[in-house]
């Protein structure tokens, strides 16, 4: 079959991530296929081995995954492992039965070890014990690198996986508590702003720092990864035989971040850092070489990367809070 007409199931499409893999994939010639969760919910493993088995498919990118910040993960251990290991697992083994040779899995820069040297590398999986806040969701994207991996040694099949550090964008879910920190703050700076707050709350002492990646550019480097000879894709990811990180090489702290989108969202008031939240992991910064050097490299600068995702923000109406 050409590349031309390639069949790909984005599963996660109304996500941020997920949409965002749909527009890149829509400038070229495959035909992308989507399901609403009301009509395939991931975590059925019936349903989903029906889906796959009845739909011709060539290509999955797996952008489904219950996700949230380090809040959401903290107080709902139980629904982030156990649904991460249902959708990964359901439409990995689904694929397998269907005959479907290639999926794209994506995991998280939490994998690492929370004391992992920095840059952390694609070897640092698996050499020390992981953040306590993000563990269970953590185990489950461990269990979906493995899952690829197990497949690609025993039946071999071409599943590939990107550790994505973290995202922001169009798309992302703005919700005061259950969110990740640069969408919460930016709802956060945009509310006092309205309501003339003198100060504003920022969990944690400002000190962790943090990698953040723009989702379009998430989205080229999936795509790009996806599209990489076999070849040149198993000797990138020797001797693990499996995940590449996907970040843009550099990060900030908690505190540089709050100023930021402070000022973009055009907020002057005080900043108060609330160290009775937890910090999380004290940083994660990715390495990067490996897929640099096979030609993909960050765009979009953070700065410009905030400025774009508060206009498009401000577009959805004040009472935006996620999908
Ligand atoms: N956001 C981030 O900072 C990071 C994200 N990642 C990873 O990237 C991927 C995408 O994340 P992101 O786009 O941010 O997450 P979102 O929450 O924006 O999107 C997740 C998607 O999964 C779908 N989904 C969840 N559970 C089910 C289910 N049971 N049945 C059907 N669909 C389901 C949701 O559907 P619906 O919209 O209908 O609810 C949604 O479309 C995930 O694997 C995540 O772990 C990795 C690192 C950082
Ligand atoms: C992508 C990644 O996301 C989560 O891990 P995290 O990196 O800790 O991400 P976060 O965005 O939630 O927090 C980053 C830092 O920011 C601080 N912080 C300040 N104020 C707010 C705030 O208002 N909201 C949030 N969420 N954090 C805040 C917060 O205390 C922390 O120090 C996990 O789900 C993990 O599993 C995962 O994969």
């Amino acid at each position: 079959m050409s590349r031309d007409s390639k069949r790909i199931w984005v599963a996660g499409h109304r996500g941020m991530v997920g949409s965002a893999i749909v527009r890149e994939l829509s400038q070229g010639a495959s035909e992308v296929i989507t399901v609403d969760r009301t009509d395939l919910d991931l975590t059925d493993q019936r349903a989903v081995a029906r889906y796959v088995a009845t739909q011709s498919i060539d290509e999955i990118y797996l952008a489904a995954a219950r996700v949230g910040g380090i809040h959401a993960n903290n107080t709902y251990p139980a629904d982030f492992i156990l649904d991460n290991l249902l959708i990964e697992a359901n439409i990995i083994k689904a694929a397998h039965d269907a005959d479907v040779n290639k999926l794209l899995f994506l995991g998280s820069s939490c994998i690492y070890p929370k004391n992992a040297p920095q840059p952390m590398p694609e070897a640092s999986l698996l050499t020390g014990t992981l953040e306590q806040t993000n563990e269970p969701y953590a185990i489950a994207k461990i269990a979906g690198i493995k899952l690829c991996e197990s497949f690609n040694r025993q039946f071999g099949r071409d599943y590939r996986s990107v550790m994505p550090t973290n995202l922001y964008g169009p798309g992302d879910n703005f919700h005061p508590t259950e969110s990740h920190v640069l969408p919460a703050l930016m709802r956060r700076f945009m509310d006092a702003k309205q309501s003339g707050d003198v100060e504003v709350v920022i969990w944690g002492t400002g000190t962790p720092r943090r990698e953040f990646l723009h989702v379009d550019d998430m989205a080229a480097a999936s795509v790009h990864v996806m599209n990489l000879d076999a070849a040149t894709y198993t000797s990138a990811t020797e001797p693990m035989l499996s995940h590449l990180n996907v970040g843009t090489g550099n990060d900030c702290s908690i505190r540089e971040l709050a100023e930021l989108v402070a000022a973009t969202v055009g907020y002057a008031g005080a900043l108060r850092f609330d160290s009775s939240k937890p910090d999380g992991t004290p940083r994660k910064l990715l390495d990067v070489s490996r897929i640099n050097s096979l030609g993909w490299r960050a765009q979009i600068d953070l700065a410009d990367g905030i400025r774009r995702t508060y206009d498009w923000f401000l577009s959805q109406g004040v009472e935006y809070r996620g999908r």
